[in-house]
């Protein structure tokens, strides 16, 4: 397996008048193609300062890190825009649709920015939702719309999909079907899958867990055999 992402010394300090915050404090990793991590840790760890640096939504304060070998580190804005919309595909809590465009449309719209992408009937397909392809947002209940942003997400053809608390707004059941969404995608296509959660059960389905304590990389713990995610319970 290929290494994917490369983490040395990750820093970030967040300044606001006289007060400056620790984020990260010197954070090194590596994540390999086709891996499912999961990253736990308490609120205000660190997780989602990680994620916005591996998803090229923000800069560290120190340290490096690369994607298959490229530094994001000191890459500029258009470098980091295009990286954003070629290699990465971000699954949030909330969604994040456009209300005014149906469910394919919403999907459709990736696929116009993307440079090599899937087919987006296909994609609504994969996730369940073919009949509801003309429905808005609205229309659609909380995991049905979660469904519609990771076809969204994976539309895109991305290496590595980054998700900040995929089921953080879902019941038991529907959490379940997102998280084999998430595995299939890791699976199927051999890509990269990053989670960041509050829920320690959904660790028993990665690859290898990293777990974040006051922003520093407390430990990464390596599961032997995965769980599938219908086994997971909670
Ligand atoms: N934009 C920002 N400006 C200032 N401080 C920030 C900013 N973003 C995060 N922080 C601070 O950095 C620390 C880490 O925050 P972060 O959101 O990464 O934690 P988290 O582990 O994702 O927490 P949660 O689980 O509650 O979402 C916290 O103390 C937070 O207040």
């Amino acid at each position: 397996m290929n290494t994917i992402i490369v983490a040395r010394n990750l820093s970030k300090v967040y300044k606001m008048g006289e007060v400056t915050v620790e984020a990260l404090r010197g954070v090194s990793f590596e994540v390999m193609e086709g891996e499912l991590v999961v990253v736990l840790g308490p609120s205000g760890s660190g997780k989602s300062t990680l994620l916005n640096i591996m998803g090229g939504m923000d800069k560290p304060s120190g340290g490096e890190l690369y994607y298959m070998g490229t530094p994001l580190h000191s890459a500029n804005a258009k470098q980091l825009t295009l990286y954003r919309r070629n290699e990465v595909g971000f699954v949030f809590q909330f969604y994040n649709l456009l209300p005014n465009l149906t469910a394919l449309e919403n999907v459709l719209l990736s696929v116009q920015i993307a440079q090599n992408p899937l087919s987006a009937e296909e994609m609504l397909n994969k996730v369940g939702l073919t009949d509801r392809a003309d429905h808005f947002p609205s229309q659609l209940s909380g995991g049905e719309q979660q469904r519609v942003a990771i076809a969204r997400a994976m539309v895109k053809n991305p290496r590595m999909l980054l998700c900040d608390e995929p089921t953080g707004a879902l019941d038991y059941k529907t959490s379940i079907q997102v998280l084999k969404l998430l595995k299939d995608f890791c699976d199927t296509y051999s890509k990269t899958v990053i989670i960041i959660t509050h829920n320690t059960a959904i660790a028993q389905m990665a690859h290898r867990v990293f777990y974040l304590k006051d922003g520093r990389l407390d430990r990464i713990v390596e599961n032997e055999n995965p769980l599938p995610p219908e086994k997971v319970t909670w």
